[in-house]
C-alpha cells in the first residue's frame, strides 16, 4: 500500500462531484480549500458534495480549509496586462475601484510606505520581477525587470519585509468560522511567522480546539527562524514553498524543505510538501524529469503528504496528476528513506509504547499494526515511528478522526463500533482486515490500543495476534 498521502486544491477544474469522485479513486485523501478563491457559498457546494462522496468511499476525503492571511495580492483584473522588461508602470495601493487603466493595483495599504526607492516587488511567485523608481503618497513607479502576463489575484511579495498585517485577518476569522460550521477537518493558517500566531487560532478555535487539526504554513522567513516553537503549538506543517521560493533565496529552499521535515519527524508532527510538484503539468500531459525527482525527494524524506495546486485547480490533467504523484510515492518507497525518525523524541509513555509496538511488528515481521483508537491519539504516535514494512490500519468509532487520519504516512483508517466486549471489537477489526484489505488467514497483526477497546480497562496493551484464529 501506497505510503505517501496526496492533497489536491480543489477549483474550476475539479470541484464537480464526477471529479471530485476521480481524484478520491486516484488516490486524494486530502481534498484542500483556498480562501484566497472563491465564495463561502462555492467552497459549501465543493464541501457538501465531498460529505457527500465520503459516505461510499471507502477511505473518506478530510477538508483542509487553508486561509488566506496575511497575504498582499494584486487586484482583479478585466484582462490580462501584458509587461514587458522595461517597461515601467504605477503600482497602486488601493481598493480596487479606483484602479486607473493599466496601473497595478495591491491590496496593502501599507505597501508604499514600507517600500523604499530600489527595492524589488515579486509578483506571480517570482515571475513578474519590479524595481521602484520613484514614489510619491500613493504610487510608485516601477520598471519591469523581469516581464510576463499579469492575471487576476496574483501573489506579490515582498522578501524580507514583514508585512504590517494581523496574523488572523477579519477575512480569515470569517473563513475559519465558516469552515468550523461546515465540519471541516484541518485549517491550514497561511504566513505563519511566531508561535503567538497559533496561539491567536487556538483562541477563535476556542471550545473547537479538540476537534479541527491544525497546520501552520511556512513561507516566508521569519516562519523558518520560529520553526521549533511553532511546530510545538501544531499538528503539523506545511512546506509552502510557493511562497517560501520567493522570500527566501531559491537555492537555499531545498535546505529549509529537508531541515523542516527533519524537525517534524523528530517532534512527531505531521508534515506536507507543497507546490510546483509538477507545475508544467498544467499545460502538459507528463511531468518534467526534475518534478519527477522532486516528488520523489519528498517520498524519501517521507513527509506525510505532497499536495498538488494549480494542477488540479486550472490544470488540464488533474487526474492523471494525482496518478502520477501515486505512481512516483509507490516506486520510490520500494526504497529505504532518510529515517529522519530515528531521532525520534519519545518524551510521552505513549510515544515509547508505540515505538515497541512498531519494533515487535518490524521484527516479526507482522503484516500491520492494527491501532484502536477514539482520538486518533495513539495512532499518531504510532505514525511517528515511520514503520518500514507493517502498514497501520486505524479502527476508531469516530467520523471525524478517521478522515483526519487520512493525512498521516502509512495510516489506514476504518470505521467501528466498539463493543463492551473488546474481544467481539478486535474481531469486527480483523473481518474488515480480511474481507476488505486483502488479509489471509494465519497473517500475523500487532495490535496496540490507548482506548478500551483491548482490555476494557483503558490501559494501553500490546497484543501479537494471528488472523481467523
Ligand atoms: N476555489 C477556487 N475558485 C477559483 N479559482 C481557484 C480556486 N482555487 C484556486 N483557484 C485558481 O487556481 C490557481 C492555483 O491554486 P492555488 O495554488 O491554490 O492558488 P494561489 O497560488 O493563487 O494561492 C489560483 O491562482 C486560482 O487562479
Ligand atoms: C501553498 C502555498 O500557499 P498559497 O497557495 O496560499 O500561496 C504556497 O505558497 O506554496
Amino acid at each position: 500500500m501506497r505510503k505517501t498521502k496526496i492533497i489536491c486544491t480543489i477549483g474550476p477544474a475539479t470541484e464537480s462531484y464526477e471529479m471530485l469522485e476521480k481524484l478520491a479513486d486516484a488516490g486524494m485523501s486530502v481534498a484542500r480549500l483556498n480562501m484566497s478563491h472563491g465564495s463561502h457559498a462555492s467552497h459549501a457546494e465543493v464541501i457538501k458534495r465531498i460529505q457527500s462522496l465520503n459516505t461510499k468511499l471507502k477511505y473518506p476525503i478530510a477538508i483542509l480549509l487553508d486561509t488566506q492571511g496575511p497575504e498582499i495580492r494584486t487586484g482583479e483584473r478585466d484582462s490580462n496586462l501584458n509587461l514587458k522588461k522595461g517597461d515601467i508602470i504605477s503600482v497602486v495601493a488601493r481598493s480596487a475601484e479606483d484602479v486607473e487603466e493599466n496601473s497595478v493595483m495591491v491590496n496593502y495599504e501599507s505597501l508604499i510606505t514600507d517600500m523604499q526607492v530600489g527595492d524589488r516587488l515579486t509578483v506571480d511567485n517570482g515571475l513578474i520581477n519590479l524595481e521602484i523608481l520613484d514614489k510619491d503618497q500613493r504610487v510608485m513607479r516601477c520598471k519591469v525587470v523581469d516581464g510576463g502576463v499579469l492575471k487576476s489575484k496574483r501573489h506579490v511579495n515582498l522578501p524580507g519585509i514583514r508585512v504590517n498585517l494581523p496574523a488572523i485577518t477579519d477575512k480569515d476569522r470569517s473563513d475559519i468560522l465558516f469552515g468550523l460550521s461546515m465540519d471541516i477537518d484541518y485549517i491550514a493558517l497561511s504566513f505563519v511567522r511566531e508561535a503567538d500566531d497559533i496561539r491567536q487560532l487556538h483562541e477563535l478555535l476556542g471550545e473547537k480546539q479538540d476537534k479541527v487539526k491544525v497546520i501552520a504554513k511556512i513561507e516566508d522567513q521569519e516562519g523558518v527562524r520560529n520553526i521549533d516553537d511553532i511546530i510545538d503549538m501544531v499538528d503539523g506543517i506545511m512546506v509552502a514553498r510557493g511562497d517560501l521560493g520567493v522570500e527566501v533565496d531559491f537555492w537555499e529552499l531545498p535546505n529549509i524543505q529537508r531541515r523542516i521535515v527533519r524537525k517534524c519527524a523528530h517532534k512527531g508532527k505531521r508534515v506536507i510538501v507543497a507546490t510546483h510538484l509538477l507545475e508544467s503539468m498544467i499545460e502538459n500531459p507528463m511531468p518534467t524529469r526534475a518534478e519527477v525527482t522532486d516528488v520523489a525527494n519528498a517520498v524519501y524524506e517521507e513527509a506525510d503528504g505532497i499536495m498538488l495546486s494549480g494542477e488540479t485547480t486550472v490544470g488540464k490533467y488533474p487526474i492523471k496528476c494525482v496518478e502520477n504523484l501515486a505512481k512516483i510515492a509507490t516506486s520510490i518507497e520500494r526504497h529505504r528513506g532518510l529515517r529522519f525518525t530515528e531521532d525520534l523524541l519519545t518524551e510521552h509513555p505513549k510515544q515509547n509504547l508505540a515505538a515497541s509496538a512498531v519494533h515487535l511488528a518490524e521484527s516479526l515481521p507482522a503484516k500491520a499494526i492494527v491501532v484502536i483508537t477514539r482520538r486518533g491519539r495513539m495512532a499518531n504516535y504510532v505514525t511517528n515511528c515511520h514503520p518500514i514494512l507493517p502498514s497501520i490500519h486505524a479502527f476508531t468509532n469516530d467520523g471525524r478522526t478517521r478522515r483526519q487520519l487520512g493525512l498521516n504516512r502509512n495510516v489506514y483508517a476504518h470505521k467501528l463500533q466498539f463493543s463492551n466486549d473488546p474481544e467481539k471489537t478486535l474481531n469486527k477489526a480483523f473481518t474488515t482486515l480480511l474481507e476488505e484489505e486483502g488479509f489471509h488467514a494465519g497473517d500475523q497483526v500487532v495490535v496496540i490500543s490507548d482506548a478500551l477497546g483491548v482490555s476494557g480497562s483503558g490501559l494501553d496493551a500490546i497484543q501479537v495476534r494471528i488472523l481467523g484464529q
